[in-house]
């Protein structure tokens, strides 16, 4: 085990290589493996919702089964959806980042040379080709002739692309690079999970889709990091925009109103339980928005989103076990 750089405190150079594993920001260590900067740009952290997603897909098909084989395939669906496909979304977004990356953050891995551009532009083909590779053997293994699996993995693949990459770079469009974001987050995942065990159908894309929006407001609690350094390059994020208090306003109403839609469409399947459930997840993020987050998103956004993110994750997998419930 190599030891902490001298002018560190331990603690914080602890710190950073625990952000650094994560691929959080704050990760400025000098001396690391290559394989973990590896990991750093494939920023672990943001893996957990694409695999959560996967998991509300599978409540909502209302046919998963405990069994050991549609385990491993949800582990395998889980492992194309986090690792593969996240850490090739998160590894090209920095890769086309690099320049910006240079002047706000020059100790990230690609501007401070602590990886070379060739083997970053590898790692994308691999994750990528990996990603896909596995979308394939889950479609062959659950015997899907229309490659469901393949296409998602293809669609969400380009999306991740187009989301990065110039001429589109739909993340510098404030409402389409945060709707892209939060879709991606709620509904490709699920599609999967859904697609995996029942047959992905119309409605489950258009609800999805509607719930995504609200993860287009969860997508907008990020964008209160970088306010004045996306002023300055010019990225039209909600807050540049509208300005800090009233890009709040905007993301908490849509983070409770598209919740509540759920569970009011819910309760038109009949699943008036669960879709109190619901309305009752969503209180207490009402509570930490007021606590926190609409009254300084600037100091509390990232206090806000740990304290009521677990709320809406759980909503998501009750509103999957509510629609498998449903037969939707
Ligand atoms: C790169 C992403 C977010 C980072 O954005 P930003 O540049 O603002 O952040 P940094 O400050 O950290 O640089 C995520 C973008 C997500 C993308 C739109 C689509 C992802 C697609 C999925 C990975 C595909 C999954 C398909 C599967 C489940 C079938």
């Amino acid at each position: 085990m190599s030891s902490p750089t001298p002018d560190v405190p331990a603690s914080e150079s602890r710190d950073a290589r625990t952000r650094q594993m994560l691929g959080m920001k704050g990760a400025d260590i000098k001396e690391a493996s290559i394989w973990k900067i590896r990991l750093q740009l494939m920023k672990p952290i943001t893996w957990i919702p694409l695999m959560w997603g996967v998991l509300c897909g599978a409540a909502s098909s209302g046919d998963f089964t405990w069994s050991i084989e549609n385990v491993l395939r949800s582990l395998l669906c889980m492992l194309m959806s986090g690792p593969l496909l996240t850490g090739y979304t998160q590894t090209i977004n920095d890769y086309y980042d690099r320049e910006i990356d240079a002047i706000n953050e020059p100790y990230r891995p690609i501007p401070s040379g602590a990886i070379p551009l060739n083997q970053v532009i590898a790692q994308i083909w691999i994750l990528l080709l990996g990603g896909i590779g596995v979308a394939a053997i889950l479609d062959i293994t659950a015997g899907h002739t229309d490659f469901i699996m393949t296409k998602l993995a293809l669609g969400g693949s380009f999306v991740a692309y187009i989301y990065s990459a110039p001429p589109l770079k739909l993340k510098q469009n404030g409402w389409l690079g945060n709707y892209a974001l939060g879709a991606s987050y709620i509904a490709l995942p699920w599609w999967a999970g859904h697609a995996l065990y029942g047959t992905l159908n119309w409605t489950i894309v258009v609800v999805t889709l509607f719930y995504s929006l609200a993860g287009l407001g969860i997508a907008v609690v990020n964008d209160f990091k970088s306010v004045e350094g996306d002023r300055e390059l010019g990225l039209n994020s909600l807050p540049v925009i509208f300005g800090v208090q009233k890009a709040a306003l905007i993301s908490a109403t849509a983070i409770d109103v598209f919740q509540i839609g759920i569970a009011v469409y819910l309760v038109t399947v009949g699943e008036q339980l669960l879709a109190s459930l619901i309305v009752l997840l969503v209180i207490p993020q009402i509570t930490f928005q007021d606590m926190y987050f609409l009254r300084d998103p600037l100091k509390n956004d990232v206090k806000y989103q740990a304290s009521a993110q677990p709320f809406l994750v759980i909503g998501m997998l009750v509103a999957g076990i509510a629609m498998g419930h449903a037969g939707i």
